[in-house]
């Protein structure tokens, strides 16, 4: 069996990238996160979600100053051009990535940055079943009320036997 692509290796030596998006997905409108993507079919374990584009920003540019923008943004490394140091800096994702909630143990979508060619591919960690909303993790620091904590709080049994069987790669 050939291995998941879990980063945007289909890209060809042209200057251009092929870009993924799994078709049978939905956004609600109205979950207790906000909008959030949910599938409409099985997913396998493995299947490209989304290669969403990302813009990553200046240290200064003003955007970061708006906490609503700075939501929408990932950590990226960056290379410095003429040290080739790199530095974190923040990016937008201009794609589906931008609408992932978080879920601290039912993630199921995980993610890999791809500096070189300036995008993310979104990935199945796992059988996905139709009607679950795909989450991904924002990791443990996070800005907002996690609307799942009263449901782990509550079973905390649950969070640790659902971590045990996701595989984090972020
Ligand atoms: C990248 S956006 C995700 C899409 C967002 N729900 C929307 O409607 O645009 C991140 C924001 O979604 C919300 N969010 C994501 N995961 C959440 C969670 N587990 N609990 C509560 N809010 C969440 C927070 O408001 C967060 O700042």
């Amino acid at each position: 069996m050939t291995s998941p692509a879990t980063t945007a290796e289909s890209a060809s030596n042209d200057g251009q990238l092929s870009l993924k998006r799994f078709s049978n997905l939905t956004l609600k409108l109205d979950t207790p996160k906000g909008r959030g993507v949910f599938s409409t079919v099985d997913i396998a374990r493995g299947t490209v979600i989304d290669i969403s584009p990302v813009l990553i920003l200046e240290p200064e540019d003003k955007a970061l100053e708006s906490k609503q923008l700075y939501n929408y943004t990932y950590n990226w490394p960056y290379s410095e051009g003429e040290t080739g140091k790199t530095t974190m800096r923040q990016a937008v994702i201009l794609g589906l990535g931008s609408m992932f909630n978080h879920s601290n143990f039912a993630q199921n979508v995980g993610f890999t940055r791809d500096p070189s060619k300036l995008v993310i591919v979104y990935t199945a960690l796992r059988d996905i079943k139709a009607g679950e909303e795909l989450c991904i993790s924002y990791g443990s620091r996070l800005a907002f009320r996690d609307a799942d904590e009263d449901k782990y709080l509550s079973d905390p049994e649950e969070g640790n036997d659902l971590l045990s069987k996701i595989e984090l790669d972020d």
